[in-house]
C-alpha cells in the first residue's frame, strides 16, 4: 500500500534529516524527528503548542543543533526529496514511527494521507526516550493525540506491512528528474523572458516604476526556486540531450518590431510560469503557489505595458489638455472650446458639474461635433454613461468615483480613462489599474477645484512622478502661462488647464501662447 506524504510531514522528514546529520550523536535518534515536527507550520507543531511544548525545550532536552534561522533553513539548503528518507529508512525506530503513522492514518473515515499529526502520534506510540519525554513534560499521550487528531476509530487495525516507496514526488526517480529538468529548462526560459522585457522597460520605455515591478517577479521566480532547491535542479540538468535547444521555430526568430518582441517576450514568461505552475505541484505546493502568483502578475504587467505603449502613441500630439466649464468661460463654452481649438488645442474635456443630463447630452453632443471636426479627442468628466451616449473617446474619473475596472466594463476596451491622482501611491496604483492616462495634481493653488490647503501636491508631486511614470501624465491645478515653466523645469511635458483658458478674453490666443511654451 502507498501512502503519500503531506506537505507539512514532507517538510518535516526534509527537516528531521538535516538536524540529525548537523547532531554530535552517533547512533541515530527520534529526537530530529521531534525538533522538526515543532520546527515547521504543521499540525504536529500547533498540537505541542497547545501542550506547552516547544522547539526551545526540546533542543535543550536533547541537546540539538539548530545554528540557522530554522524559519528559512528549509529554504537555505534544500534537500533532495527522493534521498530525504533514504538514511532515516534505515533506522529501526523511524521505521516504527512510520509504521504507526501509517495506521493512524488508515484509522481515519475518509482517505488520508500522513500528515505531521501523524507522525507526532507514531514518536509517541514508539517506546523511546523522546516518547516519554513527551508524555511527562507535555502529558501528551497517542489516547490524548487522538482526540487532537480526531480519528474515528471504528475497527481493529492489523499492523500494516510498510512500504517504504513514500512518495514525495512523482512516482519513480525517472520521473522525478524529469520533473525537474521541465522545471530547469521552464524556469530558464521565464528568466530570460524576464530579461528581455526587463532591457526593454529600461531602454525603450524608461519606466523605473514597471522596471521595479518585474524586478520583484524576478524575486518571486528566486523565491519559488528555493523551494525546490537551485542544486537539485541544475544536478537534473541535461542540456546535450533535451531535444528543445535544437529547435528554433519560425515564431521564436520573426521579430518584426520592438513591440513584437515585446509580447513574444511576455508571451514566453506566461507559458514558462503555467509550466512551472504545473509541475511544481508534483514537488512544491509553495512553489506552485508562487508560480501562479508570478503567472497573474505578468499578465498584469503585460497589460500595463501595453496599455502605456498604446496610450503615448494615442496621446503623442496631447501636450495641452482643456477642461471647459461653462460657468467659467467669459463668453460661454462654444467660443472658448471652438477658439482654442481653432488655436490647436486637441485634447478637450467636457467638465460641467451643474447641468441636468439632457443638458449635459445636447451640450455633450454639440463638442463631440466641434471637436471631431477638429480631429480632437473628447472626454467626458465623471460620467462613463455620458461619453458612450455623446460618443466622446473617453471618460476622466477622479478618486472618489468609480474605478477604473468598473468603468472599463462600461466604456469598453477602446475607450480611454483618465483618473486623478494626487499621491505618487495613487498614480502607481492608477497604472495598474489600466488607466490610460493619469492627472497629476493639485500643483498649485486654484479656485476651479476646491482643495484644503494640506492637498495641495505641488511640483514635488510632477517630480516625482516624472521620475517614475511613462504612461502619459497631465500636470494640473493653478497652471497659467507664467508658471508653466517651472512645471515644464519639474519633468511635466504635458499639463491640463481649465481657468487660465476659460475665462480668458481671448481663449484662442492664451491657448497659442500655452502651446508654445509647451512646444520649446
Ligand atoms: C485631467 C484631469 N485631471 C484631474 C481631474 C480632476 O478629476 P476629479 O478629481 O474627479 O475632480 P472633478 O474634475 O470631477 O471635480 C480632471 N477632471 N481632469
Ligand atoms: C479639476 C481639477 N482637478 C485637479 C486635480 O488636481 O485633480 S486641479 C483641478 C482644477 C484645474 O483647473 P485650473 O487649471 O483652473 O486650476
Ligand atoms: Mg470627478
Amino acid at each position: 500500500m502507498h501512502h503519500i506524504l503531506t506537505a507539512g510531514a514532507q517538510r518535516a522528514l526534509i527537516q528531521a534529516e538535516r538536524i540529525a546529520s548537523g547532531s554530535a550523536e552517533s547512533e541515530p535518534t527520534l529526537a530530529p524527528l521531534l525538533a522538526a515536527l515543532a520546527l515547521e507550520e504543521s499540525r504536529a507543531a500547533e498540537i505541542m503548542r497547545t501542550h506547552q511544548i516547544d522547539l526551545a525545550q526540546i533542543l535543550q532536552e536533547f541537546q540539538l543543533p539548530l545554528s540557522q534561522d530554522p524559519a528559512t533553513s528549509l529554504l537555505d539548503s534544500p534537500v533532495q526529496p527522493l534521498e530525504m528518507s533514504q538514511a532515516l529508512q534505515q533506522y529501526p525506530a523511524f521505521r516504527e514511527v512510520l509504521n504507526h503513522a501509517m495506521q493512524q492514518a488508515s484509522r481515519a473515515d475518509v482517505p488520508t494521507e500522513i500528515g505531521s499529526e501523524h507522525l507526532l502520534w507514531g514518536l509517541l506510540a514508539t517506546a523511546g526516550k523522546e516518547s516519554e519525554w513527551l508524555q511527562s513534560t507535555g502529558s501528551l499521550s497517542a489516547e490524548k493525540l487522538d482526540d487532537s487528531i480526531n480519528v474515528i476509530f471504528r475497527q481493529t487495525v492489523e499492523p500494516l506491512d510498510v512500504d517504504f516507496a513514500l512518495r514525495t514526488v512523482a512516482a519513480t526517480a525517472d520521473d522525478q528528474t524529469n520533473t525537474l529538468r521541465t522545471i530547469d529548462a521552464a524556469a530558464n526560459r521565464l528568466r530570460e523572458g524576464l530579461r528581455v522585457i526587463e532591457d526593454f522597460l529600461r531602454f525603450s520605455l524608461d519606466d523605473a516604476h514597471l522596471m521595479s515591478l518585474l524586478k520583484s517577479t524576478r524575486h518571486r521566480l528566486t523565491d519559488a526556486l528555493r523551494f525546490i532547491g537551485n542544486e537539485t535542479l541544475i544536478s537534473s540538468r541535461d542540456t546535450l540531450n533535451d531535444v528543445g535547444t535544437s529547435i528554433s521555430t519560425t515564431s521564436e526568430i520573426d521579430r518584426s518590431s520592438l513591440e513584437h518582441l515585446l509580447q513574444a517576450n511576455l508571451k514566453r514568461v506566461q507559458e514558462a510560469a503555467r509550466t512551472l505552475e504545473e509541475f511544481s505541484k508534483l514537488i512544491s505546493p509553495e512553489a506552485a503557489a508562487i508560480f501562479k502568483q508570478m503567472r497573474y502578475a505578468s499578465y498584469t504587467l503585460e497589460k500595463t505595458i501595453l496599455t502605456c505603449i498604446a496610450s503615448q502613441r494615442r496621446l503623442e500630439n496631447s501636450r495641452l489638455y482643456l477642461l471647459v466649464s461653462e460657468s467659467l468661460c467669459h463668453h460661454g463654452a462654444g467660443p472658448a472650446i471652438r477658439e482654442s481649438l481653432a488655436a490647436g488645442v486637441n485634447l478637450v474635456q467636457i467638465r460641467e458639474k451643474s447641468m441636468t443630463d439632457r443638458q449635459l447630452l445636447a451640450h455633450g453632443n454639440r463638442v463631440r461635433k466641434w471637436t471631431r471636426d477638429a480631429g480632437a479627442i473628447l472626454i467626458m468628466n465623471d460620467r462613463p454613461d455620458l461619453a458612450i451616449a455623446i460618443d466622446a473617446d473617453g471618460v476622466h474619473v477622479g478618486q472618489d468615483e468609480l474605478p477604473v475596472r468598473e468603468v472599463r466594463q462600461i466604456v469598453g476596451p477602446r475607450r480611454l480613462i483618465g483618473v486623478s491622482t494626487h499621491n505618487i501611491e495613487q498614480a502607481r496604483q492608477a497604472v495598474l489599474d489600466g488607466a490610460d492616462y493619469i492627472g497629476v495634481g493639485p500643483t498649485f493653488p486654484t479656485s476651479t477645484k476646491n482643495f484644503a490647503e494640506h492637498e495641495y501636491a505641488g511640483l514635488d508631486f510632477v517630480n516625482q512622478v516624472a521620475a517614475e511614470i511613462t504612461l502619459p501624465w497631465f500636470a494640473i491645478g493653478g497652471i497659467q502661462a507664467d508658471n508653466l515653466q517651472q512645471v515644464l523645469e519639474a519633468g511635466a511635458t504635458r499639463v491640463a488647464v481649465s481657468g487660465v483658458i476659460c475665462s480668458h478674453e481671448h481663449p484662442g490666443q492664451i491657448t497659442r501662447e500655452l502651446l508654445e511654451q509647451l512646444s520649446n
